[in-house]
């Protein structure tokens, strides 16, 4: 599974939890919960990567991120943004400033 395709596949997840809430699911709960916990959460976990990138481990810094990417995609999820249009907006950006920098090269 290539790396962009995880956070594919969570995505789903997320998407199915939110049309289809089932008790246990941490998705559907937050979901259910609305969009002010949502970004709530979501700040809540950058201010964790925050602190770990503040002096933490490498294995704390890896943890946050992952708990900040997961958040990431439920706020995504919630307003049924796909990955690709965040990829493509990447992607836009990289073209880009590809040209930026070969034309600073070129002077
Ligand atoms: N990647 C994640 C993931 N990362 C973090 N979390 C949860 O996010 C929460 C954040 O940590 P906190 O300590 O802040 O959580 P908390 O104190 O329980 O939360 P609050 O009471 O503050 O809301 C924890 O409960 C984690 O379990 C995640 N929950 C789910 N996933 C993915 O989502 C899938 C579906 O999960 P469910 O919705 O639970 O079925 C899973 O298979 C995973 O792939």
């Amino acid at each position: 599974m290539q790396n962009d395709d995880i956070l594919q596949a969570v995505y789903q997840v997320i998407r199915e939890r939110k049309a289809n809430p089932s008790e246990q699911s941490y998705t559907a709960s937050l979901m259910a919960k609305g969009i002010d916990k949502i970004l709530k959460k979501l700040g809540e976990e950058a201010t964790e990567l925050v602190v770990a990138g503040k002096g933490g481990s490498r294995d704390e810094i890896v943890y946050e991120t992952a708990d900040l990417f997961f958040h990431t995609l439920v706020l995504l999820g919630y307003y049924d943004i796909v990955p690709d249009e965040v990829y493509a907006e990447l992607r836009r950006r990289f073209g880009i400033s590809g040209i930026a920098e070969k034309e600073s090269r070129e002077k």
